[in-house]
């Protein structure tokens, strides 16, 4: 079953000890290759129904050593997850057994799998469409309830429909526009195709339109809020990282200048995943290692989709302060009065006059005060932007995000040209474009680099 491909194997389970671990093997030698190992008096798995499981052991047929214990599975083509016959072999998950089980698969026959080749064969094969594939490897990543939730969704191919929906109405109109170009039975023919096009290109256009129109949530969902933490020296950054992951990540110390790198942790505060970015406290410098620290710190507030902007409440504002507040200005932040557990001297009306509407929030780290409130406060921020709508199709990825803007581009010019009254051949062309475009979402028309490229960034084993 499937294209002509050789057999391959890999571990597709986590590396380290675990309680099993198992070794899969696809390709049209799979079962041939498992049936030199597998060792059970007399039993062959050549013989076996397909997806059944069967205690065994195997046997490094050269040496005739036991290699392990095990439980093999035998699925036949073409219903297994690759389409080809696969072999699944569970052995006892110790780092040292499942590599063991491997080699000697590798030494009887199987090649050792790419990245992310078992699931580029079930692409290959046409289980799965190109969106399906890379909502693998979302779902193995995703830190969230909601990121998963919108993988669970592109896998079992919402993606794939609406954008095969969009290609199929591009091609009838595609379709038409020749028959009217061959066939004039009227002999307004070419209006009334300009029109046809122009049509279908707004309509399309329009739905392309309120497909990115969840992009921006969507890739927030996936790759979480970009939330750089930003204040002088010794305010409390990195406490504040350590507060919010509930562990000690970040080294604290009461000497300023601490944090010399940009530290990145991922944490899900009431539903949003952020990615939470602790910088080095930003302040005139010459100590060349801190420098540099500061100089990513500026980096980060650039790259944020939001500031934590931490200031101590127990001191006043200072220059350094203000200068804070000017570089992140316009950017989605809010505001930490921190260490509430001191005396107060910063002055909250200066402080207000320079934030306009900014929230802020009093925190201490020391006490936890002030952090429930501080959650919700960025959980607002995200949920306000939202549409509500929890089985909305997200697009959630980059680069389909990339390609619907571009194939809105095509339609636009689609539009442009029936504007400018030219020629239906010319206008057809970026229709067609358009098309094309949609296709490479779904891998209907895409390049073999950009296949191989893809899913070389999948784990091995998947
Ligand atoms: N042991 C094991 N567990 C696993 C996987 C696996 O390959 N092996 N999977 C992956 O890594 C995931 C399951 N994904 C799968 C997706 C499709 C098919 C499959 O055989 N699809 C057939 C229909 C099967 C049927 O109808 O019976 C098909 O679509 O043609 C199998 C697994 C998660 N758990
Ligand atoms: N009293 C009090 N001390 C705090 C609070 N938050 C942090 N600290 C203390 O302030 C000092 C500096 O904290 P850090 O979290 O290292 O500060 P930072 O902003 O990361 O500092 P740099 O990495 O040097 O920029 C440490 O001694 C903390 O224990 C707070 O809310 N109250
Ligand atoms: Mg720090």
């Amino acid at each position: 079953m499937g294209m002509d491909f050789d057999t391959i194997a890999a571990i597709s389970t986590p590396p380290g000890e675990g309680g099993i671990g198992i070794v899969r093997i696809s390709g049209d030698e799979a079962i041939e290759i498992a049936d030199k190992l597998y060792s059970m008096g007399k039993k062959s798995l050549a013989d076996q129904a397909t997806h059944t499981i069967h205690y065994g052991k195997i046997v490094n047929p050269k040496t005739g050593d036991i290699v392990d214990e095990v439980m093999v599975s035998v699925m036949r083509a073409p219903k297994t997850y690759t389409r080809e016959d696969v072999v699944e072999i569970n052995s006892h998950g110790g780092i040292l057994v499942v590599n063991k089980v491997l080699q000697v698969v590798l030494n009887n026959g199987a090649r050792l799998a790419e990245p992310g080749e078992f699931t580029k064969r079930a692409f290959l094969n046409g289980r799965i469409d190109l969106s399906q594939a890379e909502a693998v490897m979302d779902m193995i990543r995703a830190k969230t309830d909601r990121a998963m939730h919108v993988a669970v969704d592109q896998l079992d191919g919402q993606m794939a429909r609406l954008i095969r929906d969009l290609r199929q109405k591009i091609l009838d109109t595609l379709a038409q526009v020749e028959v009217n170009i061959d066939y004039p039975e009227y002999d307004d023919v070419e209006e009334m195709t300009s029109q046809l096009l122009e049509d279908k290109a707004r309509e399309v256009k329009a739905d392309i339109q309120k497909l990115l129109e969840t992009a921006q949530q969507g890739k927030i969902l996936r790759e979480g809020l970009a939330t750089a933490i930003i204040g002088r020296p010794n305010v409390g950054k990195s406490s504040l990282l350590n507060t919010l992951l509930r562990q000690d990540k970040a080294i604290v110390t009461d000497v300023a200048g601490t944090t010399r790198d940009v530290i990145e942790e991922y944490v899900n505060v009431k539903g949003v995943p952020l990615k939470l970015i602790d910088t080095a406290g930003i302040r005139e410098t010459d100590d060349e290692v801190e420098k540099i620290g500061v100089d990513r710190s500026r980096q980060a507030i650039q790259q944020a989709d939001l500031i934590l902007l931490v200031f101590n409440q127990s001191e006043k504002l200072t220059a350094e302060d203000e200068a804070l507040i000017e570089a992140t200005k316009g950017q989605n932040r809010i505001i930490l009065l921190n260490k509430t557990d001191l005396n107060q001297q910063l002055n909250v009306d200066k402080l207000s006059q320079l934030i306009a509407n900014d929230p802020i929030v009093s925190t201490s780290m020391m006490t936890q005060a002030g952090m429930d409130e501080l959650q919700d406060k960025i959980a607002e921020l995200f949920f306000s932007g939202q549409t509500g709508e929890r089985d909305a199709t997200y697009v959630s990825n980059t680069r389909h995000i990339a390609l619907l803007e571009e194939a809105e581009d095509a339609l636009s010019e689609v539009l442009n040209g029936i504007a400018l009254d030219m020629p239906v051949d010319l206008v057809q062309i970026d229709m067609r474009r358009a098309w094309d475009l949609l296709g490479e979402i779904t891998g209907d028309s895409v390049q073999d680099e950009l296949i191989t490229k893809l899913f070389s960034q999948f784990c091995l084993g998947k």
